[in-house]
Formats: C-alpha cells, sequence, structure tokens
C-alpha cells in the first residue's frame, strides 16, 4: 500500500508529489525522501524477521505524518530508515531522487546532518551544556562559531526561549527542553523533522504547544515533520496517518480534520 503525500493545501497534485510527474528523470519530484516498495529484515542467527513489508512513501516539504502502529509493528525501523540510520534489504529509499544506497556511510552521515533532524521523547540534552551551547552542539566542529552562536539563539527565540539562553537543563520545564531540543534539530536548516514520541513526556497542554510550534516551523520554513506517536491528539493533527501493522501499511488517509495544518 502506498503512503501518499499530503495535497491538503491543494498545491501540490499528488501526481506530482509522488514524482510521478513526466519528463521527471530522477522519479522524486520535488520529494525530499521517497520510498519505493521498501523491506528490510534483520537475521538473528538463523531466524529472518521482516520488519517492513515491501511499503511505499512519500515525503514532501512541509508535510506533517504521523506513524501510528501497535508495539513490533516497524514504526522504529521505518524512523532510522527515513533518518538515513539504515538502509532497506530490498527496494529503495532516496533523498531528493539520489538512492541512499548508493551513498557511502560518510556521505549518508554528511547528508543526514544537512537534511534532517532529530527530535525524541527524552530530549537526550547535555545536562552540563547551558541552552544555547546545547543547540550549538551539532556544529560544534563548525568554522564559523560566531554564526552558530547567532543561528542558535535566534533558533532558541524562534522557539520562545530568549530568556532561557543560559539556564541548565535541570533548569526548564519538559516543554522547554523540548523547546531547546527542536531548537537543536533546526541548527542545520534541515527540510525533515523526525520526531520519536516528541510528546511523550508533556502533558497535554505542552504537548499541544509543541504541535503549534511544528506548525509554525511548517509554514514558516517549509520544514516536514514526521512523527511516531502514541498519542491520538498529536495523530490528529498531522496531514497524513500511516498506520503500521505487522511491518504493511494498513490505512493511510487524511485525517478527518483534513491534516488541522492552521497555517
Ligand atoms: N536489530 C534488530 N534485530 C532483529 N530484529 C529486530 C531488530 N530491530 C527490530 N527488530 C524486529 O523488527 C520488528 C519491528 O520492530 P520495530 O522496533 O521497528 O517496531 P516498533 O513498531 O517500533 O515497536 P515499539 O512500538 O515497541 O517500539 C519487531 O518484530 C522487532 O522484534
Amino acid at each position: 500500500m502506498t503512503w501518499e503525500t499530503s495535497d491538503s493545501e491543494g498545491a501540490k497534485p499528488t501526481e506530482t508529489a509522488r514524482g510521478d510527474r513526466p519528463g521527471d528523470a530522477a522519479g522524486g519530484g520535488d520529494l525530499i525522501l521517497r520510498g519505493e516498495d521498501v523491506t528490510k529484515e534483520y537475521q538473528t542467527g538463523t531466524q529472518t524477521v521482516r520488519a517492513l513489508k515491501g511499503i511505499d512513501f512519500g515525503i514532501a516539504p512541509s508535510d506533517f505524518v504521523a506513524i501510528v502502529g501497535p508495539s513490533g509493528s516497524g514504526k522504529s525501523t521505518l524512523l532510522n530508515l527515513l533518518g538515513l540510520l539504515d538502509v532497506p534489504t530490498d527496494g529503495a529509499v532516496s533523498l531528493r531522487g539520489q538512492d541512499v544506497s548508493t551513498f557511502s556511510d560518510a556521505d549518508r552521515t554528511r547528508k543526514r546532518k544537512r537534511a534532517i533532524g532529530f527530535v525524541f521523547q527524552s530530549f537526550y540534552l547535555i545536562p552540563t551544556l547551558t541552552a544555547l551551547e546545547n543547540v550549538e552542539m551539532p556544529r560544534m566542529l563548525d568554522k564559523t562559531p560566531v554564526k552558530t552562536r547567532e543561528r542558535a539563539k535566534t533558533l532558541l527565540r524562534r522557539v520562545g526561549l530568549g530568556d532561557r539562553l543560559d539556564h541548565y537543563p535541570d533548569e526548564l520545564s519538559g516543554g522547554q527542553k523540548q523547546r531547546v531540543a527542536i531548537a537543536r534539530s533546526l541548527i542545520n536548516d534541515p527540510a525533515l523533522l523526525l520526531a520519536d514520541e516528541p510528546t511523550g513526556n508533556l502533558d497535554r497542554d505542552t504537548g499541544d504547544e509543541i504541535l503549534a510550534l511544528f506548525d509554525e516551523l511548517r509554514a514558516e520554513e517549509d520544514v516536514a515533520i514526521v512523527t511516531v506517536t502514541h498519542d491520538a491528539y498529536v495523530a490528529e493533527e498531522a496531514d497524513r496517518v500511516v498506520n503500521l501493522v505487522d511491518g504493511v501499511i494498513e490505512d493511510a488517509g487524511e485525517t478527518a480534520a483534513d491534516g488541522g495544518h492552521g497555517a
């Protein structure tokens, strides 16, 4: 089954978003990521586990996709493929039309760093660094530290933490920690943000604030967001809900609210 991209704003015909446009040699259209017949198997001893069984997907700029499904259905496996942390056993994942299997490990890492930001349930901030230093972290070896500092400050202001730059993580609330993590994930101007249970450690109101921030980032920075979530209210806000069951997409469709894209 196919997980198609969002055309909820009417700006992107589905055919174009899926890269089926005539003359589109790369086959990726304006997609950030595309998966075709993606299978992922794990080998443990003599046993082979087929975690993903031939799924198709496409992610266009400013998409908001929620991946849901029972434990063991393949959500983390899919997120790892989307994050270029792994490659499929069969089928192809392409980043802007380039098959990721053809990249060397170093190339894949470099492209991941440029194109993709990560946000996690447990924030993963470094406790001995300030909010500002945490956001600068991914660019620690950057040759232009002044620019990085300015960008990090801008991002922290952007997520509403302009007055918390020098606070350490244990001086921040859960929602503020997640905002720092989101600012950090944006330091390299990614096209795609992968969020693994981003509201899992937050109360509902704080989770809603994070979703509102996601919406702003999609509208203003064109960043696409793919989240794995157990929170129904997060899935309700998404343009697309991908329901993974035993390695296949059971039901992909727009939510009743037609995406809830507030922009
Ligand atoms: N490294 C691995 N080696 C062997 N099998 C694996 C490996 N990683 C995952 N699996 C298997 O692949 C299947 C999918 O696992 P995955 O972690 O993607 O599921 P999930 O939907 O993220 O589950 P959960 O919601 O519990 O985190 C499961 O059957 C799991 O046991």
